[in-house]
């Protein structure tokens, strides 16, 4: 996307920019990484690059779904068919399929789920619902909306060289198996939590999450809990939900998406789970305030979207959807095996569809460079995920088996 470069002329407007974009120290980071990779291409033409950067789903998308979002789409070409403005809620079909998929079975009713655009969507819409007087925690490293969004609203102070005044970084590294130590964590308003985590793969166990309810009641804290990649989980002991932890209702919201899990990064669906408990210091839900922001800032989900939605959501299109999920675990094991087999040290890749391998003493954007530079392949600098993903960089397993099985190759020529 072509952003206009400053501009020396004079300005015509005499309107003042939202000063905390001043504050960003750089482009986001997935287009930043795109940036250098067409630099790259354009310095060799020949060169076939791998995309084992952003974590964008590859895969066609079942047939379930896709007959599904077919048909409403051809429908929406009749009378009988046509369908215009939804509820900014969701459709009540969607909402109760999501209910009875997904969490049911954690108490979690239909009108507590609010259909969506997308996960990086609502956290944009949560962070305007929640204003800019509240402290935030993030894990460190963590997908940066968090962090971005947080400055943007200005809920931060300045960048001060390695990350910005306001906001609590809750690090998590191997040393700490990638959980944060709760003691010493200060209290802030919102805690974001994402398990599976992005980058790192870890993905947090029943006891951990037990402690995170437990901190954020103490604190009285509102966790914000994403589960983009919990379907990839396959340890019992790592809950797919925050709301598996009793109490959660009270201090969690959690927000989730189809991205993931039926190729629909491009499509754009997903939803945020608003317990009915879930309330301010004043005891005012916190829902309300969510429904009015989803019904005065957005317009509802696309409903052939949500049709695809519905699809994915029945026994044939969970099946599919598992199939998809599968094969990228696949995907992350070939990878995860390959630089196990080189002497790295890696992490994940059992539980996400991200290996976060450490490159000790290395700056990850040097590390970036020379992976592109020497392999053609394009991975995700750890330090673009926060400070604590410094030496790191992440692989995503999102891709065609032969481009991983040509990346192993690549990796292997390079790095044995
Ligand atoms: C923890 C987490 N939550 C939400 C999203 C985006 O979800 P959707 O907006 O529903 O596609 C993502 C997507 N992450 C990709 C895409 C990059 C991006 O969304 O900016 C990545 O980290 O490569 C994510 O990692």
């Amino acid at each position: 996307m072509r952003i206009a470069s400053l501009s020396l002329t004079k300005p015509t407007t005499k309107v003042s920019r939202n000063k905390n974009f001043g504050k960003l120290q750089a482009g986001y980071l997935f287009p930043e990484v795109a940036r250098r990779r067409r630099e790259h291409q354009a310095n060799n033409p020949d060169a076939k690059i791998l995309s084992l950067g952003i974590g964008d789903t590859t895969e066609p998308i079942p047939p379930t779904i896709v007959e599904a979002m077919r048909d409403a789409a051809i429908g929406l070409g009749t009378r009988q068919g046509y369908s215009g403005y939804g509820a900014e809620q969701g459709q009540a079909a969607v909402r109760e399929a999501i209910t009875q998929r997904l969490y049911a079975h954690v108490g979690r009713k239909p009108s507590e789920i609010f259909v969506s655009d997308g996960s990086k969507c609502d956290i944009g819409r949560l962070q305007l619902m929640f204003g800019s007087q509240v402290s935030v925690a993030v894990q460190d490293p963590a997908y940066p909306v968090y962090v971005d969004s947080s400055v943007i609203m200005g809920m931060t102070g300045e960048y001060n060289g390695q990350d910005f005044d306001g906001i609590t970084y809750m690090v998590c590294r191997p040393e700490n198996d990638f959980f944060p130590d709760l003691t010493q964590t200060p209290r802030t308003d919102i805690i974001f939590f994402c398990s599976p985590n992005n980058p790192t793969g870890a993905a947090a166990t029943r006891q951990q999450l037990t402690e995170l309810v437990a901190f954020a009641k103490k604190n009285g804290s509102i966790i914000v809990y994403d589960a983009a990649y919990a379907l990839f989980i396959s340890d019992p002991d790592c809950p797919k939900t925050i709301f598996e932890i009793p109490g959660a209702e009270e201090v969690a919201l959690e927000t989730c998406s189809f991205s993931k899990y039926a190729g629909f990064t491009g499509v754009r669906l997903g939803w945020t789970v608003v317990p009915e408990q879930l309330r301010y210091a004043d005891g005012f839900p916190v829902m309300n305030d969510w429904n009015r922001i989803m019904s005065t800032i957005f317009n509802g989900a696309s409903n052939i979207a949500q049709a695809g939605g519905l699809a994915a959501l029945s026994d044939k299109g969970w099946a599919e959807v598992h199939e998809l999920v599968a094969f990228y675990k696949e995907n992350a094991a070939i990878l995860k095996q390959t630089f196990e087999g080189l002497g790295f040290n890696v992490y994940g890749g059992k539980d996400a569809p991200y290996i976060w391998i450490q490159f000790p003493g290395r700056a990850s954007w040097d590390v970036f460079g020379e992976i592109l530079q020497n392999c053609n392949i394009v991975t995700t600098p750890g330090s673009g995920f926060g400070a604590a993903g410094e030496g790191f960089v992440r692989i995503s397993a999102f891709g065609h088996r032969e481009d991983i099985l040509e990346a192993v190759e690549r990796f292997k020529k390079v790095y044995a």
